[in-house]
């Protein structure tokens, strides 16, 4: 049995990308402040009336819930967990050591999901605790694999790829509204620029992951001598595209690590 605790943006995600692979929503209960959330996710789902009765019913526990209320929530379902049930927590910056401190040596998987995963295209890595058997991290392994790849990591890299792939997703919907309100500027509607630049970048990141080359190899295909490309690529050089980009990442990995004010 699968339960969650908080069923807003990333706890529906997950759900949802569950139901669509196939998973049975019976199977699933769920907790949520807000009864519309856990009804917008699937109708047939078990809405469940608090969260200690989600750990009650479950073995697989995915807490959905902002960072700051973590302590709160782990404190109060604690003495629920029973040491058969494992603890799947996703909350950016939030340690197992944090998570241990407050329930102790239970069984505790953390992961850093992303918004994708609604679509079945998630990137989702994972550490664990030592409590964990082989066949209890393939069993989440698999289950994680219905929303998307998961990649195992060492849990210090965890905030590093929360920078990337957990908040990577609106750094690419700013890119493509930036492009999008130049289409717009040069003549294109919203709705088509939106789906040309869309398919432009999935064909982009295709390539680079089919070839394996290096990504400056393929930038090099697409600037031709003396041609158009290289005087975009210039104004982005001007513009500090590059550093803009790695400051960006940087400070959003410098918030993982000051958790008592991530809300
Ligand atoms: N949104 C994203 O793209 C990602 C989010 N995360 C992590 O996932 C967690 C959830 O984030 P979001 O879904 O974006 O937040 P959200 O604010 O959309 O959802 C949180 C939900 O928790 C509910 N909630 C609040 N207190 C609760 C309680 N005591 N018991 C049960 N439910 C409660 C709220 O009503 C809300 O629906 C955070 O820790 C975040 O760091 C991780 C990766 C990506
Ligand atoms: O913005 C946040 O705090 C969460 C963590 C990764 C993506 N969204």
């Amino acid at each position: 049995m699968l339960g969650f605790i908080g069923c807003g943006n990333m706890g529906s995600a997950i759900i949802k990308g569950i139901i669509d692979s196939g998973i049975d929503p019976k199977n699933m209960y769920a907790y949520d402040h807000h009864k519309e959330k856990i009804l917008n996710t699937n109708s047939k789902i078990n809405i469940c009336s608090n969260n200690i009765e989600v750990v009650n019913k479950s073995k697989y526990i995915f807490l959905a819930i902002k960072p700051h209320l973590y302590n709160e929530v782990l404190q109060a379902i604690k003495d629920h967990l029973t040491y058969d049930k494992i603890i799947i927590i996703m909350a950016a910056g939030y340690t197992i050591k944090q998570a241990e401190e407050i329930i102790g040596n239970k069984k505790i998987v953390r992961i850093m999901p992303n918004t994708p995963a609604l679509i079945k295209q998630g990137f989702i890595t994972i550490s664990y605790n030592n409590k964990l058997s082989i066949e209890e991290k393939n069993i989440i392994i698999n289950l994680l694999k219905n929303i998307g790849t998961v990649k195992e990591i060492n849990e210090d890299l965890m905030n590093a790829y929360s920078s990337i792939t957990g908040s990577g997703p609106a750094f690419v919907y700013l890119f493509i509204e930036a492009m999008a309100d130049a289409a717009l500027l040069l003549g294109i509607p919203k709705k088509e620029a939106y789906e040309a630049i869309s398919t432009m970048i999935i064909g982009s990141a295709k390539l680079l992951l089919e070839t394996s080359k290096h990504p400056a190899e393929l930038r090099d295909m697409v600037t031709s001598p003396s041609g158009t490309t290289i005087e975009g690529i210039r104004t982005l050089e001007e513009k500090a595209f590059r550093s803009s980009i790695i400051e960006c990442v940087v400070n959003t990995y410098k918030k993982n690590l000051d958790i008592k004010n991530i809300r």
